[in-house]
Order: structure tokens, then C-alpha cells, then sequence
């Protein structure tokens, strides 16, 4: 992970230690940073997530990768959400489909999925829009899920749908790796990064089996629990980093609890949850 920091877009507002940051735009920006100008709306396929994170590297520079959940409030800001969000400087969003058992998840995301599946949000729905709105970014995005949506619809055909979307990359908390093969497998030839996560209370032989078979980035999950703000972050975020550092030279990001300056500050490495709030 490169030392430096990209600055903070000035559009993340930090409202109260334990709430998320804010999207206060007015979510209206259709503009890209990489691709412009934009000839038609044709699929661009942007760069992977891989290849973003090489290109910061060069630059000396740290990804942006802010959280957002799909359908919350409504699809239709998600989809300008997106827009606004790969604007503003992000280099990477991970997309979460919403599941009515989030079980990695505290309050805030808890939340944020029982709006979006109370509102009818579903699976179709969030690849109708990202058909529309990916060509339209030019930031990878990963799609967030939890295993059981993926088994619903039966791996190949979920992965085939996802990679047609031009979505770039998986983040699937809930599998563990022995069960991450079949996966891989098809993420693998459908062109797509999957990420994989290792814990603060990950054995050191299974955190090297995990960022061996992982893809795209390496999730480093900052501390023990469920997902939301945090006053701070473990310091124990610093040894676990070096410890991953020596086992790949993948890149690695630290999520759960990112949500201050100083936690980026203090571990080089940034993951935000963003609670998008309709103008
Ligand atoms: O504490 P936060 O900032 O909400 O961090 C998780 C978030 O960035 C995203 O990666 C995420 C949302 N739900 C999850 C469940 C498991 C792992 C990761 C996630």
C-alpha cells in the first residue's frame, strides 16, 4: 500500500463519530475522470480492481473505496449515488445487495438493507440499473453479497450476470475458504476479482491460504465484531498488515469502522461505509 494519501473529498462530511459519512451533493454529476469526453454510453469497461490499485501505487497514492447500499433509499439515487461518487474521486465502490440477514453487519448497514428490501428491491432490480449506470462510471465497482443470494440463483448464472453488467469484482463475507473454489472457478472465467477477507482472529497459516487465492485486493477486516463506526481502530491493525505484507504483494485494504481521517492517518489504508441521504 502506497504511503501517501489521496485528500479526502471534500464531499464527505463526517456528522457524528458513530453515524457514517454523508453524500450531501446534490447527486446530479454524470461526469468521469478517466474517460472523458465520454463518446456514447456504450460499455466502457473501466480499469479492474487490480489494476486500479497498481495505478494508485505508482502514484503514490491509497484507494478511496466507499460502501453504499443498493436500493437505499431507492435504486434511482443509488444509481446517481454511484455517478456522484465515482465524480468526486473514489477509486473503487463496493455495491451492497441488500439481505434480510446480514449477519456481518451492525445497525447502521442493518438498517440501510431492511429500507432497500422493504421498498421491493431486489437482485433483477439492481442489475437493471447497474446495466444502465456502469457504463456511465469509470471506477470499478465491486458487488457486496452474501452467499446465499449467489446459491439462489445458482453460481454460473449469477456470475455470468455480474460479469455481463461489467461489474468488476466480489466481496462474499459469509464463504468461507474451503468453499471459495467453486467460486473462484467461475469468478475466474467470468473475468471477475474475488475478494477475499481475513480477520484479526485468522490463524497466520489461513490468512496465507486466504491471500493466496484472493483477487483483486486482500480485505483486511480491522477488528473482531460487526461492521459500523468505531471511535478508533485496533492497533493491532499495524501488525496484521505487516503480517500480510509479508506473505503477497497483493494489495490490501482495512474495512469495519474506517469512518475519520485519523484512521487513515494512523493505518494508510482506507474502506468507508457512505449513508446516502436524498437531496
Ligand atoms: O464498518 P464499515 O465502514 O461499515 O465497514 C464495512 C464496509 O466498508 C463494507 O466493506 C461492508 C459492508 N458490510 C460488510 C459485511 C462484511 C464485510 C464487509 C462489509
Amino acid at each position: 500500500m502506497a504511503a501517501a494519501l489521496k485528500s479526502t473529498p471534500s464531499f464527505l462530511q463526517l456528522k457524528k463519530p458513530e453515524t457514517h459519512f454523508l453524500v450531501r451533493h446534490k447527486p446530479t454529476i454524470v461526469s468521469t475522470r478517466r474517460f472523458a469526453p465520454m463518446a456514447s454510453l456504450t460499455a466502457i469497461r473501466s480499469l479492474g480492481i487490480g489494476e486500479t490499485f497498481s495505478n494508485l501505487k505508482k502514484q503514490g497514492k491509497v484507494a478511496l473505496i466507499p460502501y453504499i447500499t443498493a436500493g437505499d433509499p431507492d435504486l434511482k439515487t443509488t444509481a446517481e449515488a454511484l455517478k456522484v461518487l465515482d465524480a468526486c474521486g473514489c477509486d473503487i465502490i463496493e455495491l451492497g445487495v441488500p439481505y434480510s440477514d446480514p449477519l456481518a453487519d451492525g445497525p447502521v448497514i442493518q438498517a440501510a438493507a431492511t429500507r432497500s428490501l422493504a421498498r421491493g428491491t431486489n437482485f433483477e432490480a439492481i442489475t437493471s440499473m447497474l446495466r444502465e449506470v456502469v457504463p456511465q462510471v469509470s471506477c470499478p465497482i465491486a458487488l457486496f453479497t452474501y452467499y446465499n443470494p449467489i446459491l439462489k440463483r445458482g453460481i454460473e448464472k449469477f456470475m455470468s450476470t455480474v460479469k455481463d453488467i461489467g461489474v468488476h469484482g466480489l466481496v462474499v463475507p459469509d464463504v468461507p475458504l474451503e468453499e471459495t473454489g467453486v467460486l473462484r472457478k467461475e469468478a475466474v472465467k467470468n473475468k471477475l476479482e474475488l475478494v477475499l477477507l481475513t480477520t484479526p482472529t485468522t490463524p497466520t497459516e489461513r490468512m496465507k491460504a486466504i491471500v493466496e487465492a484472493a483477487d483483486g485486493f486482500v480485505y483486511l477486516v480491522s477488528s473482531v465484531g460487526v461492521t459500523g463506526a468505531r471511535a478508533s481502530v485496533s492497533d493491532r491493525v499495524q501488525t496484521l498488515l505487516r503480517d500480510i505484507k509479508e506473505s503477497t504483494t497483493k494489495p490490501v485494504a482495512v474495512g469495519f469502522g474506517i469512518s475519520k481521517p485519523e484512521h487513515v492517518k494512523q493505518h494508510g489504508v482506507l474502506m468507508v461505509s457512505l449513508l446516502v441521504v436524498p437531496w
